[in-house]
């Protein structure tokens, strides 16, 4: 067996299912060995950030990691911002990039691609992943390549692996995974201890399941804990789409002031929240109406438990869970009442023009009659309009904040899962990665895109209304649609958009534009609570 050959079964082993790339020269040989071993199925994509997001979709929907394929400096370094994003919100992406030889390395010529020195990519790359290395020795390569995999996984970030072109058909023996690191069992008892009998001695616990519950599968496992302990459960912003298919006491999302009500009340008035598996971010928290004081919280994260100042380091995520289960018998006798939470539907199919809103009330009438699809969403208005569509499998950077992830995203997402996704983006995130699309047709996808045509970086204008920067003009993107092996159309009234969705999920084997005109300034629900919120906290 070859390097190559040796670190695609270590990646199929660890969980890969496949890998999306954009070859060069340094990244030639390691592609064809990609494509000739047929050891994981290869989806090339138009630029590399759609890459590294669609790579980063299939972690986060699927599980286990994601990769993203690439050349050296170029290829590289186009992707990092779709790296950055996957490494602030804890997504598992393996990076492979193709590099020099050790020959051309000692030439004494500048090589084509290089930026600063030959090692800029990777100590950039540093930045951005968990673990790192270059695979400049065969003899090496098999424990370095379970070492780096084994930290993706253990910490649900990425890392980066170089292979100098001139390795890749050296023999190489086969990768044996890590074993798995020891827990120190009396630290973790204790450690459960503590948190149960601070929620035990709280008298409104509430249970806030972050982004990690997913990445480390833990789903049913804490909506089964949270039965047990009788709590009420709610996601983050960033954690929406969590639990959906779980029996778990959902609430609904926390948004602070964006959010709903009674989600906020009871986050914020809790004398017991439990934030698992959360990122602590200012796009989960920063929009309080009332500061939560997070030293009050406890907050079992990054592998490890903080409880006011007591903090356990080396506590994974499953291993609290299952000690938690492991002490906690039996559903609680005091079951939380959940008043579930009635999403806008029933849309009136008429002349009238189109808000944000009218849109989640089309989609909810479209899964009410069709069942849900899952959701991949750039960010805007149209992430801030999810919040108003049925609990279902999303995937968005809800943190990171990035454009550009939503299409790729949702191209991953069909990929890795089958599953016919529906899209939502923005007119200026379209702009930037909506080209994508082109590549449905050479791999059968044929995603639902609802485009929200504002002409405008609309979120930008909610902020800064008086720049005229934000206006971006009316583009044609339902014409466009055809030349890139697709269905288009452009809507601009309730009863255009209820009939071109019930087009679009009728027409299977094309991807579906749906370019909604959306007047100037018509905000969502959400967002217009959000502007209205942040404004009203800032001047506190
Ligand atoms: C890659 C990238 N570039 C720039 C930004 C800044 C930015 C926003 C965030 C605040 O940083 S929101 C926004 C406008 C988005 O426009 P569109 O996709 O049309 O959505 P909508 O009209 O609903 O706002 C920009 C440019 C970003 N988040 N990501
Ligand atoms: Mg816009």
């Amino acid at each position: 067996m070859n390097l190559v050959e040796s670190l695609l079964h270590a990646l199929k082993d660890h969980g890969a299912r496949e890998i999306f790339g954009i070859p060069g020269d340094f990244a030639l040989p390691y592609f064809r060995i990609i494509e000739e071993s047929e050891i994981l199925p290869l989806y090339t994509l138009s630029h590399e950030p759609g890459v590294g997001f669609a790579a980063d979709a299939t972690a986060r929907i699927r599980g286990g990691l994601g990769v993203a394929a690439v050349t050296y400096g170029a290829g590289a370094f186009n992707m990092v911002n779709a790296v950055a994003a996957a490494y602030a919100e804890k997504s598992p992406v393996v990076v492979l990039s193709g590099g020099p030889g050790k020959g051309e390395a000692s030439s004494g010529l500048l090589l084509h691609h290089q930026a600063k020195t030959l090692d800029s990519q990777l100590q950039i790359f540093k930045e951005i992943t968990c673990d790192q290395v270059k695979l400049d020795d065969a003899a090496r390569a098999p424990a370095d390549i379970a070492r780096v995999l084994a930290s993706c996984l253990r910490n649900s970030e990425p890392v980066y692996i170089e292979i100098p072109r001139d390795m890749v058909r050296e023999p190489c023996a086969p990768v044996v995974r890590e074993a798995p690191r020891a827990i120190d069992r009396d630290a973790l008892a204790a450690c459960v201890d503590e948190i149960l009998g601070r929620l035990d001695v709280a008298k409104r616990p509430v249970l806030m399941a972050g982004v990690e519950v997913r990445r480390f599968g833990l789903e049913e496992k804490v909506a089964d804990l949270s039965r047990r302990l009788g709590l009420p459960v709610v996601t983050s912003f960033m954690g929406r789409g969590l639990l959906t298919d779980c029996d778990a006491p959902l609430v609904g999302t926390y948004m602070g002031v964006a959010g709903l009500p009674d989600v906020t009340q009871l986050v914020e008035s809790s004398d017991g929240l439990f934030l698992l598996g959360e990122i602590i971010s200012d796009t989960n928290f920063a929009v309080s109406e009332t500061r939560i004081d997070l030293r009050q919280t406890i907050q079992a994260h990054n592998g490890q438990v903080t409880l006011g100042y007591h903090m356990y380091a080396n506590m994974p995520l499953a291993a609290l869970v299952d000690e938690m289960l492991a002490r906690v018998k039996g559903n609680a006798d005091k079951a939380f009442p959940v008043a579930h939470y009635q999403y806008p539907k029933g849309l009136v199919a008429d002349g009238e023009t189109i808000a944000p809103t009218d849109i989640a009330k089309a989609v909810n009438d479209l899964f009410a009659e069709h069942g849900r699809l899952p959701i991949a969403s750039d960010i805007g208005d149209c992430l801030f309009t999810a919040m108003e569509i049925e609990q279902t499998a999303l995937i968005a950077p809800g943190y990171y904040a990035t454009m550009g992830f939503g299409v790729p995203a949702g191209l991953g997402l069909q990929a890795t899962s089958g599953q016919r996704p529906l899209i939502l983006v923005g007119d200026g995130a379209f702009q930037m990665t909506g080209w994508e699309l082109g590549n449905c047709k050479r791999y059968g996808w044929d995603p639902i895109v609802l485009l929200f045509n504002n002409a405008s970086w609309e979120m930008l204008r909610t902020f800064q209304p008086e720049s005229g920067f934000n206006d971006l003009g009316h583009w044609g993107f339902a014409e466009m649609a055809a030349g890139l092996g697709g269905d288009g159309v452009r809507v601009s009234t309730r009863a255009e958009l209820k009939a071109a969705l019930d087009k679009a999920i009728a027409t299977r084997g094309r991807f579906q534009l749906i370019e909604v005109t959306i007047p100037r300034g018509v905000l969502s629900t959400t967002l217009a609570r959000f502007v209205a919120g942040v404004k009203r906290i800032s001047t506190k």
